[in-house]
């Protein structure tokens, strides 16, 4: 248990470790290239480990060096036979698109993952990866892990894909892909959720000298026959980890900057800082530094489909607005490490804050919140989220602080030191 201490906090500019959707990305397109890559600044946290013994698990060989750079040499698209099941926590980064990478294999995987891992879908990828006639299936027939893939037929071809629920899968068969003999085109059945994902990913793909893009707002493509190059990337600092430092300015009237952030960051939770801004806060980008500073705040209606892990912070924030703030087309929250939707609306309401949620909305009425004991779910941006609140509010105690080390293991710290 921790306990937040309301607290003045002072004017700062915060570090925040690499972006954990980066890290993923750099990490499996050096595993796909021939040679060596030097992955600097790579977040260390637990699901980005669960990524890195996967692929070594595949046959890549990664070794760390003393200032956390990641020296990764790939197996050029050809993974190795592993019998035994892969577990994968509960980082659905991880299983998506390493399954995808699976399907590059010749021998089955099993990848499965902890009880709420085996509760998140996957049965969209296996469905799409199944019209290319690769066996993908889920163990328990709800499309849920433990899934099993079996590679082996590299012709690719042309594709459907439901990404409704999770813009993960869309990155695996992107990933993937390019090692097939005609490539592969992917028709969406409808628009994807969280799509700066995917344009994340296109960009992280092209960093290692791969081609892939939207030819229409449903349909992909990534052609044939293309390797990954290895060679030096850096991961940038993770923007939605930014996101709880920049809360923690909006609502205590601080000025909280965060350190080397680019203005051309294709990360969707760069639009955090922009929805604090709406609020009522003042956002100064110069360049380097992009700083929030809390003013009064007043409620906001924002559509967040395109940045789902910056909707608890947005929440919490909007308990001390003016007004009410509406936050809609959210439904895939539901699927993410717990409900994130109930835990926000009942964490809220545990506080005494007026919180009332659709199937693919929250609408939060700001207020006077009152100190509670949050459960976490074993949710990080729950944890994290509400601690922001305990900077104004006294006895906000946060239930399984260790969470946070899912994508911010040095979270705390750096919180503490506010
Ligand atoms: O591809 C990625 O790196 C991610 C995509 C998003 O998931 P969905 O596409 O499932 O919404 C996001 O919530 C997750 O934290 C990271
Ligand atoms: C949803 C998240 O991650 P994942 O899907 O990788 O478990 C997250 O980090 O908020």
């Amino acid at each position: 248990m921790k306990l937040v201490i309301s607290r003045k906090i002072h004017d700062q500019v915060v570090k925040i470790p690499g972006s954990k959707s980066i890290s993923h990305r750099m990490l499996i397109c050096a595993a796909l290239a021939d040679g060596i890559s030097q992955i600097y600044n790579v977040l260390d946290s637990q699901d980005i480990s669960l990524t890195r013994k996967t692929l070594e698990c595949m046959g890549a060989q990664i070794e760390s060096r003393q200032d956390g750079t990641l020296s990764v040499t790939g197996f050029g698209g050809r993974p190795k036979p592993w019998p035994d099941p892969i577990h994968l926590g509960n980082s659905g980064t991880s299983m998506r698109l390493l399954a995808g990478i699976a399907a590059l294999g010749s021998t089955p995987y099993t990848l499965t993952g902890d009880e709420r891992m085996r509760q998140r879908p996957m049965g969209e990828l296996l469905d799409a990866l199944g019209r290319i006639r690769i066996s993908a299936a889920s163990q328990n027939n709800e499309g849920t892990p433990p899934v099993v893939i079996q590679g082996g037929d590299r012709a690719g071809g042309r594709t459907l894909l439901d990404c409704s629920r999770s813009s993960q899968y869309l990155s695996a068969l992107l990933m993937a892909g390019a090692f097939f003999d005609q490539g592969l085109v992917i028709d969406l059945t409808g628009p994807a959720v969280s799509q700066p994902y995917i344009d994340l990913t296109l960009d992280v793909m092209k960093q290692f000298g791969v081609n892939a893009f939207q030819v229409s707002d449903t349909c992909y493509e990534v052609p044939g026959g293309q390797t990954y190059s290895s060679g030096s990337r850096t991961v940038e600092p993770d923007l939605s980890n930014a996101g709880y430092f920049w809360a923690a300015g909006a609502v205590t009237g601080a000025d909280i900057g965060v350190d080397n952030i680019g203005t051309a960051s294709l990360q969707g939770d760069l639009k955090q800082a922009y929805i604090f801004e709406k609020m009522g806060c003042t956002v100064n980008h110069d360049g380097r530094v992009l700083r929030v500073k809390g003013h009064p705040l007043h409620g906001v209606d924002v559509d967040m489909s395109d940045t789902p892990d910056a909707v608890p912070a947005v929440a919490v924030t909007a308990a001390f607005a003016e007004g009410t703030t509406r936050i809609r087309n959210i439904g895939h929250l539901r699927v993410k490490e717990c409900d994130r939707i109930d835990a926000v609306c009942s964490q809220l309401t545990k506080m005494g804050i007026k919180a009332v949620q659709g199937p693919d909305f929250m609408e939060i009425t700001g207020g006077t919140p009152h100190g509670a004991l949050i459960e976490t779910f074993n949710d990080h941006r729950i944890a994290m989220a509400f601690a922001v609140a305990g900077l104004r509010v006294d006895d906000i105690k946060i239930e399984n602080p260790v969470c946070v080390e899912k994508s911010f293991p040095t979270f705390w710290q750096l919180f503490d030191a506010l």
